[in-house]
């Protein structure tokens, strides 16, 4: 009997496969990072083939380090760093260029000039989200406009085009399907998450040819297998969602008003707002979480998100920009050897900024340092940052969806950081909790696929299987909370529009 669900999680940084059981627990993880590219200052790319290739080496190792055969399998689930694309030949398979990565900058003047043209209603009301170089339709046409021949390729149907859950559903399945689903969709700044499907008029204005795209599938269902000779046997493909979403689900934030905060690379924090596509006052995105059914069955679930491009990434800046801790689980006992920063505030706009400020030019700033500072005020000072942020998301999301939030669910790697969740749990005035299983993107997308298989026998199991680790309970008083946070933003005005300044 088929007794395991495997996991796919193609991240940022490093693809992981996982094996969970029926108890939602892990059997197994296999795990490999790949590079980053740089080719130029604001730019990051990844090999495709590099990307698949550390993927499926991790999925055999972690199929055969659970001492299991691929027939052990109900099924696959997939999730994945989202807004990064490939466009790759239908033929042979071969991608046209490498893929564009979420955090690179080089189409940011392409949507200045979609901004100044008075796009951002269109695309908000149409797409929930904003005009930004982070999400993937610009860089789509950047790769046709800029590798020769690649438009009028693409134009004849010859290219096809997607983010990396349809990258490795392609080659997972030997090239026979071409999907995406829901979630990854509504990424693109393509995809009409009202209609759930792909919009003509954003087509044209960014100029990408329909022939490109993908199907729009379901996160939970039967895709198809993968192929033969792939894992020893034919698995299932049965469900696949971006990975916050996915952690959404993992973390089972199922009714409306349940959010998470994901602390990897950046962090990002999903509000579940059911049925209901909420409209920001607050530059939050509106995007769909998951999509379960098809056709006319087809159920679309919502959430609010804020995006932070560096959260844990801070940590590694620390270790790696400025040499001051060796390992990233070094940071707690550094920043913990002091009471608090010592009103030293940093805002790591290294890639600019994200929600709520949306400023590509702001740039990094530490202020109010003193004779004082030490080492450890500054990696105290990183930690908050994390938190202040975060803070400032939950804060428009209440704004937003007049939901009081009681619990806030945590997950990702820099999650296991004591110190930092105490923080957030005082800064944000509301319960922080971490799960056990801590991997809730993977869990999420095995969920999914579980569901489709009928591994699960619906989401009121999920339920059961879902358990706390630890809860961090709000410690400061809301004087002193209003009074930090001030600080914070007054700190965060002198980070931004700072590489626009240096310009001129
Ligand atoms: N103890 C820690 N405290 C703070 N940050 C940490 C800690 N351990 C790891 N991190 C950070 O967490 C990130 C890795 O988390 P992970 O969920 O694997 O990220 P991703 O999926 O984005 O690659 C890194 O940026 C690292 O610096
Ligand atoms: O790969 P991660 O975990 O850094 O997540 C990246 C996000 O999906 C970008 O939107």
């Amino acid at each position: 009997m088929t007794q395991y669900i495997l996991a796919l999680d193609q991240g940022t940084t490093s693809s992981r496969a996982i094996v969970f059981d029926r108890q939602g627990r892990i059997r197994r993880t296999a795990q490999k990072e790949f590079p980053q590219l740089f080719p130029r200052p604001g730019w990051v790319e990844h090999d495709p083939q590099e990307i698949w290739s550390t993927q499926i080496g991790v999925a055999q190792e972690a199929i055969s380090g659970a001492g299991l055969k691929a027939s052990d399998l109900a099924a696959i689930g997939i999730t994945n760093q989202r807004e990064t694309v490939v466009v790759w030949d239908r033929a042979t398979g071969e991608p046209v260029y490498n893929a564009i990565v979420w955090q690179d900058r080089r189409t940011a003047p392409l949507c200045d000039t979609l901004k100044a043209q008075g796009h951002e209603d269109l695309i908000r009301e149409r797409t929930g989200l904003l005009i930004d170089a982070y999400f993937s339709g610009t860089k789509i046409g950047w790769i046709l406009d800029h590798v020769p021949g690649a438009r009028a390729r693409a134009e004849r149907g010859e290219l096809a085009c997607g983010t990396i859950d349809s990258w490795l559903v392609y080659r997972l399945t030997g090239g026979e399907l071409h999907i995406t689903d829901a979630s990854n969709a509504s990424r693109t700044l393509l995809f009409n998450i009202h209609t759930g499907a792909w919009d003509d008029d954003l087509l044209a204005l960014l100029n990408v040819p329909r022939a490109l795209l993908p199907e729009v599938r379901a996160s939970s269902e039967v895709y198809g297998e993968t192929a033969e000779g792939l894992l020893g046997a034919r698995v299932k493909i049965a469900g696949m969602a971006g990975d916050q979403q996915a952690a959404t689900f993992g973390q089972v934030c199922l009714e409306r008003g349940m959010a998470k905060n994901t602390y990897g690379t950046g962090c990002f924090m999903l509000m579940n707002t059911a049925g209901e596509v909420v409209e920001s006052r607050n530059r939050l995105l509106s995007t769909v979480v998951w999509q379960l059914g098809a056709g006319a069955q087809a159920q679309r679930t919502y959430a609010l998100e804020g995006s932070v491009f560096v959260a844990g990434a801070v940590v590694q800046w620390l270790r790696d920009g400025l040499g001051i801790i060796r390992h990233a689980s070094e940071v707690e006992a550094l920043a913990g050897s002091v009471p608090d920063s010592g009103g030293v505030f940093l805002v790591p706009a290294f890639v600019g900024l994200g929600a709520p400020y949306w400023d590509p030019y702001a740039r990094g700033t530490m202020v109010g340092l003193t004779r004082g500072t030490t080492s450890a005020h500054i990696a105290r000072a990183a930690l908050d940052s994390v938190a202040f942020q975060a803070a400032e998301l939950l804060d428009a999301m209440e704004q937003d969806s007049g939901a009081r939030l009681t619990e806030l669910r945590v997950d990702g790697g820099a999650s296991g950081n004591n110190l930092m969740m105490q923080f957030q749990a005082d800064i944000l005035g509301v319960t922080v909790t971490r799960p056990q299983v801590t991997e809730t993107t993977a869990l999420g997308a095995a969920f999914l696929a579980g569901l489709a298989v009928g591994f699960w026998s619906g989401t009121d199991e999920l339920r059961t299987l879902w358990k706390a680790d630890r809860s961090f309970e709000p410690g400061l008083d809301a004087d002193r909370r209003a009074h930090l946070l001030g600080r914070w933003r007054r700190a965060v005005e002198r980070s931004r529009a700072w590489a626009e300044a240096e310009q001129d």
